[in-house]
């Protein structure tokens, strides 16, 4: 099998084939410390001032680490990163409609300071909040992916690391011991480099795949045409893809079906994830195909322009399911209420994958380990506002929708 159909993806690259400070815990709960509690380490803020007005020197929120990511990564790369397919709806969809969800709290419960742990396919979180696969973290950080992994681990959570890291899988795994890591893969064409791929995965510990199936081409991205990106800067590639004395190109193919996940099945005792099911009747169909886990992304609106956002879409997926595998979703998670919201709906647990990135180019593995923490310290506090003890006593009747 090979991809053999000309589409969109004929813009062509060596990489794409056709076919210190108390973090936000200590503020909301100042008389409590645990061993949840952490400090960053105290290193210096920043190492260049940002130059962007809107960019604060210490970021506190995701949109000021946004901002100042913004104001130090060259515009290309912030576009690439920041960018959608088409007019880019989707991606405004993914946050927007977070905002017309409302959450509905429950009182006098007697809940206490809640859990925020979730059990997983791959192992347990600390946090409902994954690190998305995103690619070439070494274009927001010298460190990249290794950087992301320490930051993922000193959170407790679990990184599922791109097949287009920066950073090659098992590199990843060595420079961050304590690290979960899951390995995000896009089913090549060739089988017996998607069995090399697999096992070099299997190789560095990965306790999952996370095998993206919403990209039977690459989607059509203005910003980056705009640009003219077609390649890595010298000296960064997709390192998992070497092969000998190369670095083979991601194919993306519309030649992949359900026939590639049922051998992927026999070739791996790892738990399978697919991501980037959108539609109730893939949903059920993936059940007959021994996957462990769904997760409901629309790739943060970069392939298809115009699909519906991805919280939107959980409530008809989880139905489908009907309880048979976790479902989990990413696209648009920026707050903790949002992070409520989707587990609310049916969700196990969300990925991140812009506000990871932004983290990552405005300070490095500390600005991850901020993001992160920050993210956990708003999961916590608003399931206390909605007195819940853990993640299981949300329900989808705590959820109402307004007309905004
Ligand atoms: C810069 C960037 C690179 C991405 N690379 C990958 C990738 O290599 N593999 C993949 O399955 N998804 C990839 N994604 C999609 C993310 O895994 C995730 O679905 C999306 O970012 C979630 O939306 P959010 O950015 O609003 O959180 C990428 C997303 C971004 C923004
Ligand atoms: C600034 C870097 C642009 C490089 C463009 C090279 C294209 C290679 C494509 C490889 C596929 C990577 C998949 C990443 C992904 O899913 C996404 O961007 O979204």
């Amino acid at each position: 099998m090979d991809a053999g159909t000309p589409h969109a993806a004929d813009e062509r690259s060596p990489h794409m084939a056709d076919a210190g400070t108390p973090h936000a815990a200590d503020e909301h709960f100042p008389h409590v410390t645990d061993a949840r509690t952490r400090t960053a380490p105290a290193t210096p803020a920043t190492s260049a001032a940002p130059t962007a007005p809107d960019a604060p020197a210490e970021p506190r929120t995701p949109r000021e680490f946004e901002a100042t990511a913004r104001a130090r990564l060259a515009p290309e790369h912030y576009d690439y990163f920041a960018g959608g397919a088409g007019d880019e709806v989707t991606v405004r969809a993914n946050e927007a409609a977070f905002g017309r969800l409302s959450l509905l709290p429950r009182v006098l419960r007697g809940a206490g300071r809640p859990r925020t742990d979730v059990t997983l396919p791959g192992g347990r979180a600390a946090m409902p909040v994954l690190v998305a696969p995103t690619a070439f973290h070494r274009l927001a950080d010298p460190e990249g992916e290794r950087a992301t992994a320490r930051a993922a681990a000193a959170a407790g959570t679990i990184m599922i690391v791109s097949m287009a890291s920066t950073v090659a899988v098992g590199d990843v795994a060595a420079a961050a011991p304590g690290a979960t890591l899951w390995f995000q893969l896009y089913v090549q064409p060739d089988m017996a480099f998607t069995e090399t791929l697999v096992r070099r995965a299997e190789a560095a510990g990965c306790r999952a795949l996370v095998v993206t199936v919403d990209s039977p081409a690459r989607g059509l991205r203005d910003r980056e045409r705009h640009h003219g990106l077609q390649d890595l800067p010298e000296g960064m590639a997709c390192e998992n893809l070497r092969d000998g004395g190369r670095v083979r190109p991601i194919v993306m193919s519309p030649e992949i079906s359900w026939e590639h996940i049922g051998l992927l099945r026999e070739m791996t005792r790892l738990p399978i994830v697919l991501k980037g099911v959108t539609h109730p009747a893939d949903a059920r169909l993936a059940l007959g195909h021994g996957v462990s886990g769904l997760l409901v992304s629309n790739h943060g609106g970069r392939q298809l322009d115009t699909v519906p956002a991805a919280v939107d879409l959980l409530p008809e997926i989880v139905a489908a399911v009907g309880g048979a595998v976790p479902v989990l979703m990413d696209g648009g998670v920026r707050r903790g209420t949002d992070v409520l919201k989707a587990l609310a709906l049916g969700a196990r647990a969300v990925a991140v994958g812009r506000p990871v990135i932004w983290g990552l180019a405005a300070d490095g593995e500390r600005g991850v380990t901020r993001v992160l923490d920050l993210l956990r310290a708003e999961v916590e506090h608003a399931l206390t506002l909605c007195g819940c003890a853990s993640v299981h006593d949300l329900d989808p009747d705590m959820v109402r929708r307004s007309c905004r």
